[in-house]
């Protein structure tokens, strides 16, 4: 990063760790009006190895659009792995961690979130990128050697690989999808993307943000969350519910992109991560897509033509990750087929969902 870039940076990014009373660019007035809601009936949970493991995954992404995974084949030791690697590099010296910082126009690096750029206040987050591989990365970070970060980060992501193949394959065995239907065959060369998550203890987290309401860009993300709450998901007709930490399990986000391939079916969810006052949070997605160079599109088994036309255009991950990065949660609805009813509100309302609704 030139000199002038990371002038240019620093003047975006603050070390949350070293503030003590909640700034005005840090406070959201719309947080505490829109209180999270008390439904009792908590995100589903689902045994992969229940043998109906398929419904219950057709259940929770027609219903929720996410839901937690157990005896997902993750082991514990490397989960513990990747959260001490986490710790590991956001407790570098702020300074430090600039070094690795994502460049302007980047994917990948150090910075605040990405979509930050579409609020007027600023998140109570810091987060870390990694698309390619890590070692880039960890030598600008850890000069002296890296020890095991980049060893954790590459099994990390082979295993959640596997994962997200047999969950997606769930998913699309649950809308009555079979290998031979699907035109890109094999997902085993899917794309993805690890982003880690730092949320820091907050001076007044009931007007703070962690991270603020969005749907993810992906076929679907895949959490591990620390034994901290934050994470919480907006189910239409009952407003902000906490997905409650479960020892050993997995959270999975239904992305955009299963949205575009179900014709609708099944709703991507939009989330958000709130913070608390005396604990850190951290959390690590994977984000799973399709390979570069597959076109998305509503699957045809799933539309005729004539009573279910295709609801979305066909796009790349690439070009939809544009589309995101330019629109945000206008972005679906740009490659909409049908005209949208103007309903978005802005991004800053958390009380309402601020995805398109579509008719036909
Ligand atoms: C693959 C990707 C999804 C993502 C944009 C990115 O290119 C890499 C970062 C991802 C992330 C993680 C935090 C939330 C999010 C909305 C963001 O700002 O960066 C997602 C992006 C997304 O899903 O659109
Ligand atoms: O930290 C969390 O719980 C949410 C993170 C998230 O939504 C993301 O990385 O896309
Ligand atoms: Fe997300």
């Amino acid at each position: 990063m030139s000199l002038q870039q990371q002038n240019v940076f620093r003047e975006k990014h603050v070390d949350l760790n070293s503030i003590k009373e909640l700034p005005d660019s840090y406070t959201w007035s719309s947080v505490d009006s829109c209180p999270s809601s008390n439904s009792s009936e908590p995100v589903p949970v689902i045994n992969l190895e229940d043998p109906n493991a398929m419904k219950h995954v057709g259940h929770a992404c027609k219903t929720w659009g996410v839901f937690q995974v157990t005896n997902h084949g993750i082991p514990t030791s490397l989960l513990n792995s990747m959260e001490a690697s986490g710790r590991k590099l956001f407790s570098l010296p702020f300074q430090q961690k600039l070094k690795a910082a994502r460049l302007p126009d980047g994917v990948s690096g150090y910075g605040v979130a990405r979509i930050s750029s579409f609020f007027p206040k600023l998140m109570w987050s810091e987060g870390f990128t990694l698309v390619d591989s890590p070692h880039h990365h960890a030598q600008k970070l850890w000069p002296q050697g890296s020890g095991n970060f980049c060893d954790v980060i590459e099994e990390y992501k082979k295993e959640m690989n596997k994962l997200a193949n047999k969950v997606m394959w769930l998913i699309l065995g649950s809308l009555g999808i079979k290998k031979e239907d699907i035109k890109w065959g094999e997902i085993k060369e899917a794309c993805a993307a690890l982003q880690l998550n730092s949320y820091p203890s907050c001076p007044d987290p009931d007007r703070a943000m962690g991270l603020a309401a969005h749907t993810d860009s992906t076929l679907l993300t895949i959490l591990h969350q620390n034994n901290t709450s934050g994470l919480q998901a907006h189910r239409e007709g009952v407003g902000w519910v906490t997905v409650e930490p479960i020892e050993g399990a997995l959270v999975v986000n239904i992305g955009d992109l299963v949205q575009i391939l179900s014709n609708g079916l099944y709703s991507s969810v939009l989330h958000r991560a709130m913070v608390n006052r005396t604990q850190h949070r951290l959390s690590i997605a994977y984000l799973y897509g399709p390979p570069s160079n597959v076109r998305i599109a509503p699957l045809s088994k799933l539309t005729d033509n004539v009573n279910i036309p295709p609801l979305y255009r066909a796009v790349t991950w690439s070009e939809y990750l544009g589309t995101k990065a330019k629109h945000f949660n206008k972005a679906l609805s740009f490659v909409s087929l049908c005209a949208p009813t103007s309903v978005f509100v802005d991004g800053n309302d958390n009380n309402k969902s601020n995805k398109s609704v579509l008719v036909g």
